[in-house]
């Protein structure tokens, strides 16, 4: 390391010259927020060696199976390299750095979302370890880079749902909406209110997704370069709400930004340049230039501090240096940066208020503001609102009215005799076949497209896996049977499949079980396989595999493929049914289909005769016991694969 004799004073500014000052003056204001200190924070991820000439750009290599973990074929990559600072409450901190630098990888270890190799993070003097983090979570917002949202929601919506489901349950409806009604005026979002978020413009979502993380009065705000994508005026506007935010209500707000304006970078609190995962300045804004001008490489006059900074850490600084003319301006800042002055500073001052804070009441945190059953009642509405919109759309309407005037049509007015008795197998087969189809592939789509949304919030303790899955998928079940219903509506009755009511009532609810079986497939792949396309290729063998053995085309299973034949819920669904549709004796018309009729057109054979002919096994009763056991059992294991999901990094 080299000397540096002006780090330490420049580093907190000119008006605090050593950092333990500066920390006992937050340990009074702490009272009404949190400070967030991290000291050698430090994070590596294991890359596959392939990768290696990829990232030569990026942060020092470590080779292959020197490091601890570090695997066969894989290198460890340091993404943090020991970064120290603070975050106090009441200011704006904000950290810089080329892309790649480590900024996202940084707030994602301060959020608590990713984990760090070494290194402390503490809350007011109090080093958090991985359970003190997880209750914390809930008073930490984390507004990421891109904004995930039900895009059919309004912003109303949107934010009723999480203030419902984040605010205290003990609050009042009333209180609860006033708080939604403030969050959108502070976000100035009264004008979109009720627009759907699908339609609002990139300034607009991420105003909502700051609204989204704001509602619940968090203490801590970390946001993931808020400002990219949006222009210079809305930049500015949305620094302001911030800076706003943090004087008047003590909140701590940390933001990675991309090169902001000169009145932008001069008005941040404290900022944090970062390099290839190592920290290469710490402080004031203001001071920042003082180091470098210290280390010769001086902002020119009326030049944008930021982009200086930017300039010298990409390399492209046209600065020259007589004493280091083989190192890049970034190689140097690297080299100068000190991290053990702040991190030593920062131990001593964790120590002093750690051992105060054991003797004081701490206040406790709980990850959930809700109980299971409220959350549940909410996230049923929401997922109606959404799987009314998704699922319940005119078009799917128009199609399953479409597709059962085809099928009564086709199957127009059917007699029950002899010559019918394949149309009539094949009526049900078709049926069967297209609804288990269609719910197997809707509800695939089911976790792959809410993933992300559901993480996010789960992240921030919103409520438990459990109550979501539940509600999903009982809330979605109305407007999945409603179109099997209006198909079988159309075409049981064109078809003339039965003039019996019974028969008819019995028929749809084998049908919608089939369905409620497909659904359950559907979100097994979908739990497991989050790769659309690749999901979609294994849905579409297990769905044509399961629908060969389902009893209609495939007559002759090879015998080593028996046992497969007991997984396909086509095969119960079909044997389901036929019992019940075919239970009167079945005239003779001289089609000579039915061997037993011999050809004659009169007399008649018993049903049980037309169901060994089509091959039906075992009784009506035990094949829907078994598509019940197919509609539970696949969710079962979906929901055990999504609790072993956890939000990552990327
Ligand atoms: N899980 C991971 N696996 C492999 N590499 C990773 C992982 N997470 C981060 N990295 C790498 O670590 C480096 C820092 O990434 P990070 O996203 O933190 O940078 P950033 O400064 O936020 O970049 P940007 O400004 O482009 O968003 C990058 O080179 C990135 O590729």
């Amino acid at each position: 390391m080299s000397s540096q004799p002006s780090q330490t004073a420049l580093s907190f500014g000119d008006d605090e010259s050593i950092p333990i000052d500066s920390v006992k003056d937050d340990r009074d204001r702490s009272s009404s927020g949190l400070l967030l200190r991290w000291s050698r924070l430090r994070k590596t991820v294991l890359v596959q060696k392939s990768y290696d000439s990829r990232i030569s750009f990026g942060a020092p290599i470590i080779a292959p199976g020197a490091a601890n973990g570090a695997q066969r074929g894989n290198t460890k990559k340091v993404i943090l390299s020991d970064v120290s600072g603070f975050a106090r409450p009441g200011e704006v901190f904000a950290m810089m750095g080329p892309s790649g630098s480590g900024k996202t990888s940084l707030l994602n270890c301060l959020s608590g979302r990713s984990p760090y190799e070494s290194g402390v993070l503490s809350i007011n003097g109090k080093p958090l370890d991985q359970q003190n983090m997880k209750r914390l979570m809930a008073k930490i917002a984390y507004v990421k880079q891109t904004d995930i949202f039900f895009e059919h929601l309004t912003v109303y919506d949107q934010l009723f749902y999480t203030a419902s489901l984040r605010l205290p349950q003990t609050w009042s409806k009333e209180k609860k909406l006033a708080e939604v009604d403030r969050t959108i005026e502070l976000l100035r979002l009264s004008k979109v209110a009720d627009s759907e978020i699908r339609m609002l413009s990139g300034g607009e979502k991420k105003r909502v997704n700051i609204g989204t993380e704001l509602l619940t009065d968090p203490e801590i705000v970390l946001l993931d370069e808020p400002t990219s994508g949006l222009d210079s005026t809305t930049s500015v506007e949305l620094v302001k709400m911030l800076q706003q935010l943090a004087q008047k209500s003590q909140k701590t707000v940390i933001m990675s930004i991309h090169q902001p304006s000169s009145a932008l970078f001069q008005s941040f609190d404290r900022v944090l340049y970062l390099a290839g995962g190592s920290a290469v300045y710490f402080g004031k804004p203001k001071d920042s230039l003082v180091y470098l001008k210290e280390h010769g490489m001086s902002c020119p006059d009326g030049y944008n501090a930021a982009d200086h900074w930017m300039d010298l850490l990409d390399g492209l600084s046209s600065y020259t240096y007589a004493r280091s003319t083989s190192m890049t301006t970034r190689q140097r800042l690297i080299r100068d940066w000190d991290n053990e002055v702040i991190a030593k500073e920062l131990d001593t001052s964790v120590n002093e208020e750690g051992d105060k804070s054991t003797t004081s009441k701490n206040k406790e945190y709980s990850k959930y503001n809700t109980s299971w059953g409220f959350q549940y009642k909410i996230l049923v509405n929401r997922s109606l609102k959404n799987s009314r919109s998704a699922i319940f759309t005119p078009i799917n309407i128009i199609k399953s009215v479409l597709i059962g005037f085809v099928a009564g049509v086709l199957y127009f007015q059917m007699d029950y005799t002899e010559s019918s008795i394949q149309d009539r197998a094949s009526y049900f087969f078709f049926t069967m076949t297209y609804w288990v189809m269609d719910s197997m592939f809707q509800s695939f789509m089911t976790f792959p497209t809410e993933r992300d949304v559901v993480l996010k919030e789960r992240a921030s303790g919103s409520y438990r896996l459990s109550a979501y899955f539940l509600a999903k998928t009982t809330s979605e079940l109305p407007a999945r049977v409603i179109l099997p219903c209006v198909y079988m509506v159309i075409s049981f009755w064109m078809a003339s499949i039965s003039n019996s009511f019974s028969i008819f009532f019995a028929t749809v609810g084998i049908t919608l079980l089939s369905v409620m079986t497909g659904e359950a497939i559907g979100l097994l792949v979908g739990s497991t396989v989050y790769d659309m396309e690749k999901g979609q290729t294994v849905l579409t063998v297990v769905a044509l595999f399961l629908a060969l053995l389902g009893g209609f085309f495939v007559q002759n299973v090879p015998s080593w493929l028996d046992w497969a034949q007991y997984l396909s819920p086509f095969a119960y669904a079909f044997f389901a049914i036929l019992p019940i549709v075919f239970n009167e004796p079945i005239p003779c018309d001289g089609s000579d289909i039915i061997p037993q009729c011999g050809g004659s057109d009169t007399g008649s054979i018993a049903p049980e005769g037309v169901l060994e002919m089509l091959t039906v096994k075992n009784s009506v009763a035990f094949n829907a016991g078994m598509l019940f056991f197919f509609a539970l059992f696949p969710r079962f294991i979906a929901y055990f694969a999504l609790r072993a999901k956890k939000e990552g990094d990327r």
